[in-house]
């Protein structure tokens, strides 16, 4: 059994639901959201913080500069210090030389872009072509907050390693699983799963999805409560800025009866997660590890190459810094503080990087 607060090694190893989306838009949301504000007391310090943090999420144009063309000179500074990884790409696979290189890539708004409905956010046949190449030469798992199942649905290729939940429910690749019956198919997929260090808080994870669902979903236009099976996304892409504050303030009235539980933030979605020493960075080691490329510092004769575009995939750059080989590439357009070491722009330029990093391996 797993503890709360504890770190959780490797030695601990031991569905998506679908929704009508979007939930029609009402001229009352904004009067409704001030009723439920009114009934949940939080300090406005609190609130204010969660709420300029919620808006800075997912900018979907660059901010008016204070000064003009002052935008331009952060974004050339930003470069600079985080330049394309595709502009780098020689340097990187000189790097990469003679190492075992180890591809792990994010989903939403890396593999496909991001889009309103969550349930629609399709990966093209081109990126799933890219993704099996470069699965062919190096093995390559989908670290995502999604659960692992509606992940899987989507990149639908068995010969991957799949780390959902945010890293908390990992499973190896299950070509072979396909292959067996009956119970025999039952076994394999339970021999498939490397990893749920957050097994024992699933009733509480669908206790609280419930609560999710009855007080923020069902009460406040356009939001939308994802079962992710660890954890639990409140999308308020769909919900009118006016009602971001009695979203907030509902999902934390929800929470404040599992002190087991945390609140993080990601791309216009807040995020319900266990309260455990778990985050992606940790996927990442525990892959390594489960790889056969220990996840010891000293080791350099791994590459691994992690590409994301969200706040969750920095633990993950994190530790690639921290290892000090291997590259971090951030999916942005915009300028953020960033432990990555490289960007690309969108998912087309992911899908230019995949096959460019198939096609050197295929050369050397
Ligand atoms: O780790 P990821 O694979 O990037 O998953 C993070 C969250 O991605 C999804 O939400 C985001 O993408 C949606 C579809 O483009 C978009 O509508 C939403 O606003 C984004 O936050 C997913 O739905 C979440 O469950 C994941 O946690």
């Amino acid at each position: 059994m797993t503890k709360h607060g504890v770190v959780i090694g490797p030695e601990d190893v031991a569905a998506a639901r679908h929704f009508s989306f979007p939930p029609p838009r009402t001229a009352a949301g904004g009067e409704s959201c001030r009723k439920l504000a009114a009934q949940v007391d939080l300090g406005p310090a609190v609130v204010g913080s969660w709420l300029d943090s919620m808006k800075a999420s997912s900018p979907r144009h660059r901010l008016m500069a204070p000064v003009p063309g002052a935008a331009d000179a952060e974004h050339d500074d930003w470069m600079e210090r985080h330049p394309s990884a595709l502009d780098r790409f020689d340097a990187l696979a000189a790097a990469a030389k003679g190492k075992q290189v180890a591809v792990f890539l994010d989903y939403d708004g890396t593999l496909s872009p991001i889009v309103e409905d969550p349930d629609r956010a399709v990966m093209t046949d081109e990126m799933r072509d890219a993704v099996r190449g470069v699965a062919a030469r190096f093995p390559t798992a989908i670290v995502s907050g999604r659960c692992r199942d509606k992940v899987f649905s989507f990149v639908r290729l068995a010969e991957l390693y799949y780390a959902g939940s945010h890293g908390m429910d990992i499973r190896g690749p299950t070509a072979d699983a396909n292959h067996h019956h009956g119970n025999g198919k039952a076994e394999a997929e339970a021999e498939a799963v490397l990893c749920q260090p957050a097994s024992e808080f699933l009733p509480v994870m669908q206790e609280v999805y419930a609560a999710l669902v009855a007080k923020v979903e069902r009460a406040i236009p356009g939001a939308k409560v994802e079962d992710n099976k660890f954890c639990l996304s409140v999308h308020f892409r769909c919900v009118e800025e006016a009602c971001w504050a009695a979203l907030f303030e509902q999902v934390r009235a929800v929470l404040r009866d599992h002190p087991g539980l945390r609140l993080t933030q990601g791309r216009k979605v807040l995020e319900v997660r266990p309260m455990i020493r778990w985050d992606k960075g940790k996927a990442l080691e525990f892959l390594l590890h489960a790889l056969g490329f220990a996840a010891d510092a000293d080791r350099d004769d791994v590459f691994p190459i992690y590409v994301g575009d969200d706040r969750t995939d920095e633990d993950a750059f994190r530790v690639l810094r921290a290892r000090g080989h291997g590259a971090g590439i951030l999916v942005s357009r915009f300028p953020k503080d960033t432990s990555a070491s490289f960007t690309l722009r969108d998912p087309a330029e992911v899908k230019e990087f995949l096959r460019k990093l198939v096609g050197a391996n295929d050369d050397s």
